[in-house]
């Protein structure tokens, strides 16, 4: 199948010495265009460090990473900068709107950052999509949680990203609301193809992904494709994540 990032034997070790942490061993893993992977695991696992060196935040210390076929791992702060900005879409799970800015103007943000015009159909589409039609005019502490987090999906989405990290994209919402979320990010991997790799503590919203991975002490030790609640929540009790 075809990958929209790769990586290889990455490991991250934060510190020297005595005092080193080995939070990414040798971890190896490619994700499938248009698919939607949730990264699960016990506190401490290493999943934080995945994403941020899967998704150029943060460099590994050894081992290389792929989006397409640009090698992330050698690259410097500004051309990662360039990548982030133009390849990749963040989702957080503290929104990280801009509060001075209206929605529309948020979800456009990053094509202002990247000095390119938006599409109005493309625009239309995902405004759509999001439900955000009526709000466009609307600032952000005028929304509430669930609205606010369709805003920054609609912005993560609006330059067409080969691919949306997620960094607990539920984790600050009410579990309707959540719900309301998971399915809406399960429509963009559906209905455009969007690829979609999402960090989680919580195995309902696990359940919405194609396929979980489950780290434990910096490796990925065990995948679920076609997740259900029982299945990641068996998984993770078994990793000792709830003892
Ligand atoms: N900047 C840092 N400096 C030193 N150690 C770090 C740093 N960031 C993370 N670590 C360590 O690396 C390991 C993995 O951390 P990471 O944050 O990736 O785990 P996590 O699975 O995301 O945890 P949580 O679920 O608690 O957010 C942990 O032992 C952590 O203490």
């Amino acid at each position: 199948m075809n990958n929209v990032v790769c990586l290889d034997a990455v490991s991250k070790v934060y510190g020297r010495g005595q005092s080193a942490v080995a939070a990414l061993r040798e971890v190896t893993v490619g994700i499938p265009k248009g698919s939607f992977t949730a990264v699960m695991g016990p506190s401490g696992s290493g999943k934080s460090t995945f994403l941020h060196c899967a998704a150029g935040l943060d460099k590994p210390t050894s081992g290389s990473v792929r989006l397409g076929d640009t090698e992330l791992s050698t690259m410097n702060e500004t051309q990662l900068t360039e990548l982030r900005r133009e390849r990749i879409g963040f989702v957080f799970q503290a929104f990280n709107l801009v509060p001075s800015l209206t929605v529309a103007q948020n979800i456009t943000l990053p094509l202002r950052l990247a000095g390119v015009r938006p599409e109005g159909a493309w625009l239309k589409e995902i405004v759509e999509r999001v439900g955000l039609a009526g709000r466009l005019g609307h600032r952000p502490a005028q929304l509430s949680g669930g609205q606010q987090q369709r805003v920054a999906i609609a912005r993560a989405l609006v330059a067409r990203p080969e691919v949306v990290f997620g960094d607990e994209p539920t984790g600050a919402l009410d579990m309707m609301t959540a719900r309301d979320v998971l399915t809406l990010l399960r429509e963009v991997v559906n209905a455009l193809g969007q690829t979609v790799l999402m960090v989680t503590h919580d195995p309902i919203a696990a359940s919405y992904a194609d396929t979980v991975l489950f780290l434990a002490d910096g490796r990925i030790v065990d995948s679920v494709t076609a997740p259900t609640v029982e299945a990641v929540a068996e998984r993770m009790t078994r990793l000792g994540a709830y003892v």
